[in-house]
């Protein structure tokens, strides 16, 4: 099986990718960054050192890696059998017309075989979003045959993977919890389904993306964004924090009702599925910074990501909402130097104010009861220096 996995940062050689190279697979990794990109394809191996219950090391060997946006690139998607991506959300239309040009050679070279591409983004339906960033990308006559042949599976992807610790030995290994989960949209294969251990196909993947994007993504979310008003750097010192963990809890729980009205779930499972959410914060052998986890807020703050659309939820059941509110505002005090989209959210709030911000950023023109309220708890809020 030809791989290539597009991302060869933290999820991808933590996970996905150690995932494809345990399945025997002839693993090549895409990427911008060139010195990483030097380096894997130079040393060819690196170490999964996996922490907490069961701790272990984990050798991958025998990858290769090649630069992104390049006729290498081109050349070997016009041959895989699998690929797969963890770029980021905002990445995805970047990547597209390479994959559309692969996918043109492909066609041009009587490549008929099944080829299958399975985005591991935390978003909903990912692969069926780059799948429309593809095609907008190929002659209109060769949709059929991508229709045909070429398989965009969506997924929904779980393990925490925060960048390694700057003093690490060497900077192509990774740190990673023992949770993992991957879960595939089985419907969407063309061909037979890959033999891959840890990839485990669904009927039914939209509730597993929006039990995991709704659930640990917004609990996760909303620790960053109190633990920095709070001063502090670590998911984990937020999480241990008594209020914090309190607020990030219930809010948990009330993303949770939606869920379990929505897709019939267990109450007590999903208990018991925060609670081990809970736990998997605090692990006391990741250092994740609030700053990785409470990154590019605009998009955390959009109408489909993981705080608005539980909130939008709660209304379409009419269940309680007062934590994600405080986890909603606290995400418009985040502030950042190293990220442009939270530079852009405090420029819009000085310049606009928060009202016309909450109404922009979060797409809620219909409900200014709950825009009200979001301002009302944010100028409420105070910044611990
Ligand atoms: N880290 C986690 O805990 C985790 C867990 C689940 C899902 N995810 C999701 O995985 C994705 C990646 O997250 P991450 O934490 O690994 O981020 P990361 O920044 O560590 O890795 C992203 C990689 O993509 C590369 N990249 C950027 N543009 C590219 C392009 N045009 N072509 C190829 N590569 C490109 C970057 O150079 C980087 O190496 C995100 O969607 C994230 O939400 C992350
Ligand atoms: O990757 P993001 O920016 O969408 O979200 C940050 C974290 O919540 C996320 O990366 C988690 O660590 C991950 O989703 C765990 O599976």
């Amino acid at each position: 099986m030809k791989a290539i996995h597009f991302g060869a940062g933290n999820i991808g050689r933590g996970f996905i990718g150690k995932l494809l190279a345990d399945a025997q697979a002839e693993l090549t990794f895409a990427d911008v960054n060139q010195p990483l990109v030097d380096q894997l394809a130079h040393q060819q191996h690196y170490q999964v050192n996996v922490v907490g219950e069961n701790a272990r090391v984990e050798q991958v060997n025998r990858v290769s890696a090649i630069y992104s946006n390049s006729p290498d690139a081109v050349a070997q998607i016009a041959q895989a059998d699998i690929i797969t991506t963890a770029v980021g959300p905002q990445v995805l239309s970047k990547i597209a017309s390479t994959l559309a040009q692969g996918l043109i050679a492909r066609f041009e070279r009587g490549n008929h075989q099944p080829m299958n591409i399975i985005a591991c983004e935390n978003m909903v339906r990912g692969s069926s979003q780059l799948k429309q960033h593809v095609l907008q990308s190929m002659p209109a006559e060769l949709h059929g045959w991508v229709e045909e042949h070429v398989g965009f599976v969506d997924s929904a992807v779980d393990r925490i993977v925060p960048p390694g610790a700057a003093a690490n030995d060497d900077p192509l290994d990774v740190t990673v919890e023992t949770f993992s989960e991957w879960i595939v949209d089985r419907t969407q294969f063309k061909g037979a389904l890959p033999d891959i251990a840890g990839m485990e196909p669904t009927s039914n993947l939209m509730a597993y993306i929006e039990r995991k994007l709704f659930t640990l993504n917004t609990g996760h979310a909303i620790t960053a964004y109190l633990g920095q008003l709070a001063g502090y750097r670590t998911i984990r010192d937020a999480i241990l924090d008594p209020a914090i963990r309190e607020a990030v809890k219930n809010a948990m729980r009330e993303s949770g009702e939606v869920l379990i009205q929505r897709y019939a779930f267990d109450p007590q499972q999903h208990a018991a599925y925060i609670d081990k959410i809970l736990t998997r914060f605090e692990n006391p052998y990741l250092h994740d910074e609030v700053e990785r986890v409470g990154r590019q807020p605009l998009r955390k703050l959009s109408e489909n990501d993981r705080l608005i659309k539980p909130l939008r939820g709660t209304l379409e059941y009419g269940l309680p909402n007062r934590h994600l509110i405080i986890g909603i505002a606290a995400a418009l005090h985040y502030r950042s130097n190293q990220d442009p989209q939270a530079q852009e959210m405090a420029n819009l709030l000085a310049e606009n104010g928060v009202t016309s911000t909450v109404i922009e950023v979060c797409g809620l023109q219909d409900r200014p009861e709950l825009v009200a309220q979001i301002v009302n708890v944010y100028n409420a809020m105070q910044r611990k220096e």
